[in-house]
């Protein structure tokens, strides 16, 4: 569905590449968690499959075309939720005519059903919300957009602890095969659960591109206070229990995915972590 192909990006010529020589390939059908260092280019990247930003080098292909182009058939099939955005000042049935021309596939009811879920009236006037309902109402827009691809950027961050959980149901209900989620977020714990694949970058490099079945099938995710347990482990980080372990995966375990530990090892031991997926 996206292709990124050997893609180079700086913010001006004296600075320093964000992006260097990097390439990825996403597919429909998936949901998935971008996640990568503080700096590490994860905003600009969607920035740039947005085609907000235009690579120095490389290129975004999108269903056959470059993002880059901006066509309207493009531009119509993807929506990027920053993490920071302003709406304007208008009553939402306002914003709603303006604005849903331009996604052919944008659906009423399900704006509707989606509101319901993070418990807010259809009757708003955007100007008066605060950042966290704003992100909600442009969250249940998004997504009642019904494009093939939506980029998510900390969708979770200035959510209360209700919002999160709608968050997820948000996602879950507007979740299809032709469609692919893509979120970039520090907060893994509010979208584990949610995740079909995994991919840690580090800004010229993939460090992770994986689905969490095939993670859940390689490693075992563990609390124990055990010594020895710790001694096998390939990567340990101190919990409550003792320790949160990652470890090989010889007996065929279900265990949930840790992301947070599995971010810790990749970042630590990436070759080590990737030779795991062939061994
Ligand atoms: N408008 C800009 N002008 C110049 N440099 C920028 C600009 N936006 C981002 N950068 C730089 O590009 C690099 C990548 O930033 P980006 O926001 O894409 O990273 P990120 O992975 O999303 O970070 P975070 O996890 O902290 O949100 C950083 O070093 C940042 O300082």
């Amino acid at each position: 569905m996206l292709e990124i192909k050997n893609l180079s990006f700086n913010y001006g010529r004296r600075k320093k590449e964000v992006l260097s020589h990097f390439s990825l390939s996403l597919r429909q059908g998936g949901i998935y968690g971008l996640l990568g260092k503080n700096g590490t280019g994860k905003s600009t990247l969607l920035a740039l499959i947005s085609g907000l930003l235009t690579p120095c080098q490389g290129e975004i292909i999108y269903k056959g075309k470059d993002v880059r182009r901006r066509l309207p058939d493009t531009l119509c099939d993807l929506f990027l939720v920053p993490e920071e955005f302003e709406l304007p000042s208008l009553t939402l049935a306002r914003y709603i005519k303006l604005n849903s021309c331009f996604y052919p596939r944008f659906s009423t009811e399900d704006m509707r059903r989606y509101l319901d879920l993070f418990e807010l009236d259809a009757d708003l006037n955007l100007g008066t919300l605060s950042m966290g309902q704003k992100k909600k109402v442009f969250m249940s827009f998004a997504l009642a957009a019904n494009t093939s691809l939506l980029l998510m950027d900390e969708p979770t961050n200035g959510l209360d602890i209700p919002g999160k959980s709608q968050f997820r149901k948000l996602i879950a209900s507007g979740m299809s095969d032709e469609k692919c989620v893509v979120i970039s977020t520090h907060q893994v714990r509010d979208i584990d659960r949610m995740l079909d694949h995994v991919v840690i970058i580090d800004g010229s490099r993939v460090l992770l591109d994986q689905s969490v079945a095939d993670i859940c099938r390689t490693f075992v995710f563990r609390e124990s206070s055990s010594r020895e347990l710790v001694g096998q482990a390939l990567y340990a980080l101190p919990s409550v229990e003792g320790n949160s372990l990652i470890l090989p995966n010889a007996g065929g375990e279900e265990t949930e995915i840790n992301l947070e530990l599995l971010f810790g090892a990749v970042l630590a031991e990436p070759d080590k972590i990737a030779a795991m997926f062939h061994a």
